[in-house]
C-alpha cells in the first residue's frame, strides 16, 4: 500500500493553490498507472479500469463512489461494458490538489 493511499482528504477551499509542476511529478510516481490529462481547461488525473463484463464494473464503480462520498470528494466516473474511466481532480480550485493524488491511490486499492 502506498503512502498516499493511507491518508485521508484534508478539507480544501477554494483559495486553496493547485499543485506546482515540481510537487505533481513528485507525486506522479506514487499512483505510476494514472495520467494527467486536462479537460475544459482543468488538469486531471485518469486512470481506465478494465474488467470482465459490466458488472464488475459497476460494482467497482459502485465502489468508488462509496469512497468518494465518505471522503467529500468525487470523481468524474465513465461506466461502460468491461472499462470504468475515473477522472480526478479539485472543482473548486479548477485543478489538482494532493487530495486528488490520494483519492487515485486510494481507488487503486479498490481494484
Ligand atoms: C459542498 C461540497 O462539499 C463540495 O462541493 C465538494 C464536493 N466534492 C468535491 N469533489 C471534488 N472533486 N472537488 C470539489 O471541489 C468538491 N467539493
Amino acid at each position: 500500500m502506498s503512502e498516499l493511499g493511507q491518508q485521508r482528504c484534508r478539507a480544501c477551499s477554494a483559495e486553496a493553490p493547485k499543485l506546482t509542476e515540481p510537487e505533481k511529478q513528485q507525486l506522479m510516481p506514487e499512483v505510476p498507472d494514472w495520467q494527467l490529462v486536462v479537460r475544459d481547461g482543468e488538469e486531471q488525473l485518469q486512470r481506465v479500469f478494465t474488467f470482465k463484463n459490466f458488472v464488475q464494473a459497476q460494482a467497482f464503480t459502485n465502489k468508488v463512489a462509496d469512497l468518494a462520498e465518505a471522503e467529500g470528494h468525487h470523481p468524474a466516473i465513465l461506466l461502460e461494458w468491461g472499462k470504468a474511466t475515473v477522472r480526478w481532480w479539485t472543482h473548486k480550485i479548477g485543478g489538482l490538489h494532493k487530495n486528488d493524488f490520494i483519492m487515485a491511490a486510494r481507488t487503486d486499492e479498490l481494484y
